[in-house]
């Protein structure tokens, strides 16, 4: 841990060649800084800390007279404090002052300075992270060198990538992405002395294609800037690599697949950001960079999705048939449109109210103890998902990698739905801050699954207004949810019919129920929504596979409480 007394004011004279960004420091002694970081090794989450401290009305400089500047910050006033744990720095790097004092007249007479920087995270408001710096200096040269190397040697302590593959696609979301890669992420990659290897993708699965060619033992993690649909290509092509690899046939839906150690950290260019949102608690691309940086690991479940023993897609987010199934299907048409398309064909969408008939067969999963109703959130640490992670790892050390025969209960539900909604995630996103299904976790190998049922226009908007706000969008008498482990999906119109289901669907698109003038089913079927792809397939078969994959993140935060708790606790002591 760094622990930073900050001045509220500087004062003139260090202003003058301060920059704005940066505020400067003087060193004290490194004795009497670490014994500091002894006497509160105590407190959590302080191991292998080093100090640089001030009291609260002067520097300290205790045995390190030779500290410069001392009676210009003595009238400084500073009351602020920040609390830098040393899993937060970005980097260190020696700072050349004596370049700037050169070119200042007021410098001219003073002794030569030995400075450093420290770059470091600074948490802002609603989960924004912003990397701010602070720089220390003293004349003594060797005391400055004594910290750089104490400070990087904590740094090397930290598992962090090194290396990164990073592949763009300049066309997602408001076509920014090179720009955003460029301008915010890049500099502070180089600054954490991360080296990358750029692709900027020239088509649709150029990036998954190019995966399962790369040699991707020589990357600590890969990095996605991009949409949700980007990131579900990288996911395709880790997940579909590390499978072919160990000789998993993903058509089987039951093999139990590999885990997928790489990383995957997503730089969020896209329309919804759904997983980025859902990971990380906003959708900020400087944000994201930082904790790829940090080399934060966060698990992830994810879904396979099947037909007929042939393997279709992975989801992370939303699955979803009937009213998402539509909007995306009708947006792909307008993806000019950018972001906004997604309004416009949710509008069009809303209006035309079709619902559609089927069978839903699904496994309640009785492994984890949270329900969907849950008034707590996952967030950073959750003791629900950890509590997945140990049966998983009990699980394995048990069977290995051999598949142990389900014997579960199958639940089996017919009805008329305006909406099938199946997430491994809350799905949160600018659009709804606490998504489809707030509760939902992200790694505790369940998916909560939602059926609207058919239902007035009037009652539906309410359901969807509640996305926005604070009211529960559970509390319908036409929504259920559950939460489970695997689930099937059958169509009306393929239980009906044995023959060529996709010639069908497309002969009666746009046909109502014959038998029912006034009810609004549509007799053809609906399209599956797979992370913002859309899957044709009527009938399906999903299973969760618990924590498959992990992304640089931590989940979202609770407010910063505990460290103000720490913080103050290190203010007694001093
Ligand atoms: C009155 C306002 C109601 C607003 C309701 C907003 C609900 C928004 C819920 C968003 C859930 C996103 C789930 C994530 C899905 C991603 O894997 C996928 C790929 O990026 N994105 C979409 O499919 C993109 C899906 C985007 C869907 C947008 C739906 C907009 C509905 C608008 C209905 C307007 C009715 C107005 C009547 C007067
Ligand atoms: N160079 C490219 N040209 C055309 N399509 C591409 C290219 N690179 C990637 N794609 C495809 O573009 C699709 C959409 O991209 P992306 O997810 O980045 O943006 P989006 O759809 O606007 O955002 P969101 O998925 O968050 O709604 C992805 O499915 C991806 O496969
Ligand atoms: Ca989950």
């Amino acid at each position: 841990m760094l622990f930073l007394h900050k001045p509220a004011t500087y004062l003139g004279i260090t202003n003058s060649f301060c920059s704005h960004s940066a505020t400067r420091f003087t060193c004290t002694s490194f004795e009497k800084a670490c014994a500091i970081r002894y006497q509160i090794s105590g407190l959590r989450g302080t191991e292998g800390a080093i100090f640089l401290f001030q009291n609260r009305c002067s520097w300290i400089l205790a045995s390190c007279k030779k500290v410069l500047i001392l009676t210009i910050f003595r009238s400084c006033v500073h009351t602020e404090s920040c609390f830098v744990p040393t899993s937060e720095i970005i980097a260190v790097e020696e700072t050349d002052l004596n370049k700037k004092q050169r070119n200042s007249g007021k410098w001219q007479k003073m002794a030569k300075l030995h400075a450093f920087t420290v770059y470091y995270v600074k948490k802002a408001q609603n989960h924004r992270w912003r990397c701010s710096d602070v720089t220390f200096w003293c004349v003594d040269e060797q005391l400055c060198n004594q910290w750089i190397q104490a400070l990087k040697e904590l740094l090397e302590l930290q598992t962090r990538p090194k290396q990164l593959l990073v592949y763009i696609n300049p066309y997602g979301g408001k076509r920014q992405g090179k720009r955003i890669y460029e301008q915010k992420v890049a500099p502070l990659f180089s600054l954490a002395s991360i080296s990358t290897d750029v692709f900027v993708t020239e088509r649709a699965n150029h990036a998954k294609d190019n995966l399962f060619e790369v040699n991707i033992n020589k990357y600590d993690g890969v990095v996605c800037v991009g949409g949700d649909g980007m990131f579900s290509e990288v996911m395709h092509g880790l997940i579909g690599r590390m499978q072919k690899d160990s000789g998993i046939d993903q058509n089987n839906p039951k093999a139990p697949l590999v885990q997928c150690n790489i990383r995957i950290g997503i730089i969020p260019a896209g329309s919804t950001d759904c997983v980025c949102y859902s990971t990380v608690g906003i959708s900020d691309p400087v944000t994201s960079a930082l904790h790829i940086i940090l080399g934060d690991s966060q698990p992830l479940d994810v879904s396979s999705v099947h037909h007929n023993n042939t393997f279709l897609k992975y989801t992370v987010s939303l699955l979803g048939y009937g009213f998402y199934g539509d909007v995306l299907k009708d947006s792909e048409k307008k993806r000019w449109m950018g972001p906004m398309r997604y309004d416009y064909s949710g509008f069009k969408t809303f209006l035309s109210h079709h619902c559609y008939e089927g069978t839903i067969s699904f496994q309640p999963a009785k492994h984890t103890l949270g329900s969907p109703r849950d008034k707590d959130s996952c967030r950073t640490g959750c003791h629900i998902c950890r509590q997945s992670e140990q049966q998983l790892a009990e699980q394995r050390k048990k069977c290995g990698l051999k598949h142990e025969e389900d014997e579960e209960e199958w639940k089996v539900i017919k009805g008329k739905f305006l909406a099938i909604n199946a997430v491994n995630m809350s799905c949160a996103c600018p659009r709804s801050p606490k998504g489809l299904s707030p509760a939902a976790h992200l790694a505790d190998g369940s998916a909560d699954l939602i059926l609207v049922r058919k239902c007035s226009r009037f009652d539906f908007l309410r359901y969807l207004v509640r996305h926005t706000n604070q009211d529960d969008q559970f509390d319908f008498s036409f929504v259920d949810v559950y939460r489970v482990k695997s689930f099937q999906f059958t169509s009306k119109l393929l239980e009906d019919n044995e023959s060529d289901v996709t010639d069908i669907g497309k002969k009666h698109f746009g046909q109502f129920c014959r038998d029912h003038p006034a009810c609004c089913c549509n007799i053809a079927n609906s399209t599956w929504n797979c992370d913002g792809e859309t899957l044709d397939s009527s009938a399906i078969e999903v299973r969760v596979h618990c924590q498959l994959m992990k992304l640089f993140a931590r989940g979202i935060e609770e407010n910063h409480k505990e460290a103000v708790s720490n913080q103050s606790r290190v203010e007694q002591l001093l």
